[in-house]
């Protein structure tokens, strides 16, 4: 395993991309790459190991090292701060992080409340528009919080509005536009230059061309 590179993957929405982007720039994966249910899957010709991870856990192995490649969204990249590098933004899973809440509602003057599964995120904006709000963490369906009178508002990822939408929710303020990034362990990127370049320049080449297509 010495000369393998290790990439940590995301399940879910961006893996099925990244896994694009990837044969795009010359990598042969198994067509069965996208439907099997290991976590570890080992690309012997290529010299890769795969290992499929929870999006938001993707920059913790990234950071220990027991991967030294990984693929997040910016979104998980500023919520968790870990100790690895940006290496080439994918202009994959294009979204944003904004607040949104019930429309013509302002919120509470007491302690209000911004319900999110992006605290750190949500909780540094808050500070930095000067508003002291409760944070309080959810894992998903964000968007039921403050039509059941959990929260006041929400920070949460939008794409399509859809859900926005929907839900009867309206966008107060775009935070943050998201795409997911490729990541690399620091020493990985020391001892393995060599490979780990190789793949920037081929996934830049990818991206140049789908960017201008
Ligand atoms: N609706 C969306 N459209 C496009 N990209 C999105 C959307 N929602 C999230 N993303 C991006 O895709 C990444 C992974 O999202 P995904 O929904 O697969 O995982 P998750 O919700 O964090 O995981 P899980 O639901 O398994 O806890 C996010 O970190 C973000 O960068
Ligand atoms: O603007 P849209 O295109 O509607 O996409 C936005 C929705 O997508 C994500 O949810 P996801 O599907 O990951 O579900 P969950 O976070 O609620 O589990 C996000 O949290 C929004 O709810």
């Amino acid at each position: 395993m010495q000369d393998f590179i290790t990439i940590a993957m995301p399940k879910g929405r961006i893996f099925e991309e990244a896994a694009d982007l990837l044969r795009e720039a010359g990598y042969r994966l198994p067509p069965e790459f996208e439907d099997s249910r290991k976590l570890i899957i080992d690309v012997e010709e290529e010299r890769f190991r795969f290992i499929l991870a929870k999006p938001m856990d993707v920059p913790t192995y990234v950071e220990h090292g027991v991967a030294d490649l990984g693929i997040a969204g910016k979104d998980v990249m500023l919520e968790e701060e870990r100790d690895v590098y940006e290496l080439l933004d994918l202009k994959i899973s294009e979204c944003y992080l904004a607040v949104a809440g019930l429309p013509n509602t302002k919120m509470n003057d007491v302690a209000p409340k911004v319900a999110t599964k992006y605290p750190n995120v949500a909780a540094a904006y808050f500070r930095e528009q000067g508003e002291q709000v409760e944070i309080i963490k959810l894992n998903g369906s964000i968007e039921l919080a403050p039509i059941i009178g959990l929260s006041d508002r929400i920070v949460d990822i939008v794409s399509t509005g859809r859900t926005l939408v929907e839900n009867g929710l309206v966008e107060y303020e775009r935070i943050v536009d998201i795409t997911s990034r490729l990541i690399v362990n620091p020493v990985s990127y020391r001892m393995k230059d060599e490979r780990i370049s190789d793949l920037v320049d081929r996934l830049t080449e990818v991206i140049k061309g789908s960017v201008s297509r």
